[in-house]
């Protein structure tokens, strides 16, 4: 047993290259990696996903979803960006994923290099209505396991799931996934699009590795401050495992 410390994401989700650079440097050495996804990759490019990449520990969460052949491609071409960890969806199904962590192995020699894989389970903006709404006649937490069993066994390194399902995950799955959580709101924040929600103490003592935080550190008046209260919030948990 040892102690385990839940590290902090910042999603820097913006259009702006010049505004994502000025995050970046205010939040370099408070927060342990940076988030850049959908947004700002489409509007600046992956030169620009590059070039803030080499600065800090970078999570490309660009969720492919897509045929198992188009996603690994995708993926391959990514490869030169070096992320720490990258995303595709869950709901791709077993062959999708394999393929994916077979491309990620063959473009990478070091293990310790390759990006980490990461399946997206059930996205923390939805509810039990809103997967009712789909067609899933399935709660969040029951969706969330049977996505994570079968992503996990199909050659994903870990999950994005919400606060809610790390203890059912840890208990089905055991320590060796990675968890990396969004839906984070600090007390008393506005909780935006995100429905299932924890603080990070909470998600730091369910046993996140990682939270991912945007807006509650992005909208703030001094997002270092706000991000550097976030960090003091998780080191105050202390946690074996
Ligand atoms: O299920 C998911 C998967 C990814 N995200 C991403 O995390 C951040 C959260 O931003 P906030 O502003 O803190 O809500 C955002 O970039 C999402 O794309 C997620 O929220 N939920």
């Amino acid at each position: 047993m040892s102690a385990h410390r839940t590290r902090l994401i910042a999603a820097l989700d913006t259009a702006s290259y010049d505004q994502a650079l000025q995050w970046a440097t205010a939040l370099d050495g408070i927060v342990d990696a940076i988030k850049l996804g959908l947004e700002f990759t489409y509007a600046c490019g992956l030169d620009a996903v590059k070039a803030l990449g080499n600065r800090q520990d970078l999570f490309l969460d660009l969720k492919l979803h897509d045929i198992p052949n188009t996603v690994s491609s995708g993926l391959r071409a990514l490869t030169p960006i070096k992320p720490r960890l990258m995303t595709i969806h869950a709901l791709g199904g077993a062959e999708m994923i394999s393929r994916s962590r077979a491309t990620l192995e063959d473009a990478f020699d070091n293990d310790e290099k390759r990006p980490k894989l990461l399946a997206v389970t059930v996205l923390t903006s939805m509810n039990e209505q809103s997967l009712n709404e789909i067609g899933i006649n399935a709660t969040p937490l029951d969706e969330v396991v049977r996505l994570g069993r079968m992503a996990i066994r199909a050659g994903a390194d870990g999950l994005v799931c919400s606060a809610h399902e790390i203890t059912a995950l840890r208990d089905a799955l055991g320590d060796g996934p990675e968890l990396v959580v969004p839906g984070i709101r600090p007390a008393g924040s506005n909780t935006d699009d995100q429905k299932r929600i924890m603080t990070p103490a909470q998600a730091a003592q369910a046993g996140a590795d990682w939270i991912v935080v945007g807006r509650p550190i992005t909208r703030a008046d001094d997002p270092a401050a706000a991000a550097q209260a976030i960090q003091n919030e998780l080191q105050a948990v202390t946690r074996c495992r």
